[in-house]
């Protein structure tokens, strides 16, 4: 039994293959909605895609980028071992499979593990096996497989036993203070995720025409209870990019500007008051203010 009157705070990483359950699981461990939400942490070089905090614990789980179990190639192995590099960082991993089956695109997940990684197992969706007495079988099947820290068997959809891996999962991560307050974190991440929803509806509303070294700037985010309001800036290198992205009559940039007020809408559950527009932003105007800055007019 780890001793409460101590904390932890940790990164783990959940990785399985796809369709395991992943996503429901870490919607469950995190509990509130806003809380899911990407925040590229300034003190790590781990992407923060949720965090559950409670008296004992901080758990800070982190995105695995490029995980790829179809299409072995070599470009693929080149990304996976990026994932074997990022998976030894971590303090704990969770590994999910479904209950009562084992397959071979399970096997390379497993295999992409590093060999000293602490590695809890989890097998999910006990509440889908319909012969309940094979669980106990199943667990000592994988038992077999790798040396798991722990084997955790669990329900992420109806919430079952899913305590029971916080706190097991809490003895592997190191003592320490926690690294983010709750609320802090929350506020900086919907920020953050302003500028991801504006991005990703330019990336799709504008395709091949995407101009190059473009970038979005929250300029304003202010939060008045259950309102927002944010301005955000697309900033363009080119005075000729700025029409591409504001569209024949506006309409493209009113498009991009909708869709993104009702993303934010959606994951912040809150009235958004969205403003976009483009700013271009060279080069030269850059020399301007950096001499400027220098005392030169
Ligand atoms: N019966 C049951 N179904 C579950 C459970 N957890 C997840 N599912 C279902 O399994 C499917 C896949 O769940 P996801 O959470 O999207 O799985 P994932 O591993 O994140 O999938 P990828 O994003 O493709 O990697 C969904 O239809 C879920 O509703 C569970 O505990 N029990």
């Amino acid at each position: 039994m780890t001793d409460p009157s101590v904390f932890h705070t940790g990164f783990i990483a959940i990785v399985g293959r796809p369709n395991v359950g992943k996503s429901t699981l870490m919607n469950r461990l995190i509990g509130v909605k806003v809380s899911i939400v990407s925040n590229k942490a300034q003190t790590t070089r781990h992407r923060v895609s949720g965090i559950h905090t409670d008296e004992h614990a901080q758990f800070v789980f982190v995105d695995t980028p490029g995980f790829q179990t179809r299409h072995l190639n070599a470009l693929n192995r080149t990304m996976n071992r990026t994932v074997t590099q990022s998976l030894a960082e971590v303090d704990l991993v969770f590994f999910v499979i479904e209950a009562g089956r084992f397959s071979d695109e399970d096997a390379q997940v497993l295999a992409l593990l590093p060999k000293d990684a602490k590695v809890i197992l989890v097998i999910n969706k006990v509440d889908a096996l319909e012969d309940k007495s094979s669980l106990l079988p199943f667990i000592d099947a994988n038992r077999a497989r790798y040396p798991f820290a722990e084997i955790v068997p669990l329900s992420a959809e109806r919430g079952q036993n899913v305590d029971r891996l916080l706190e097991v999962a809490r003895g592997y991560l190191p003592e320490g203070a926690p690294m983010f307050d709750a609320d802090d974190i929350t506020d900086r991440s919907e920020r953050f995720l302003a500028a991801e929803f504006v991005r990703e509806k330019l990336f799709r509303l504008l395709g091949d025409e995407l101009p190059y070294g473009m970038t979005v700037e929250i300029e304003r985010f202010e939060t008045e209870g259950r309102l927002r309001r944010i301005n955000a800036a697309v900033i363009v290198d080119k005075p000729g990019h700025k029409g591409i992205v504001i569209g024949k009559g506006g309409e493209r940039l009113k498009r991009i500007s909708t869709e993104a007020r009702k993303a934010m809408e959606d994951l912040f559950d809150a009235k958004v008051y969205l403003e976009v527009w483009v700013k271009v932003k060279s080069g030269w105007a850059d020399d301007e203010r950096a001499l400027k800055s220098l005392g030169y007019d």
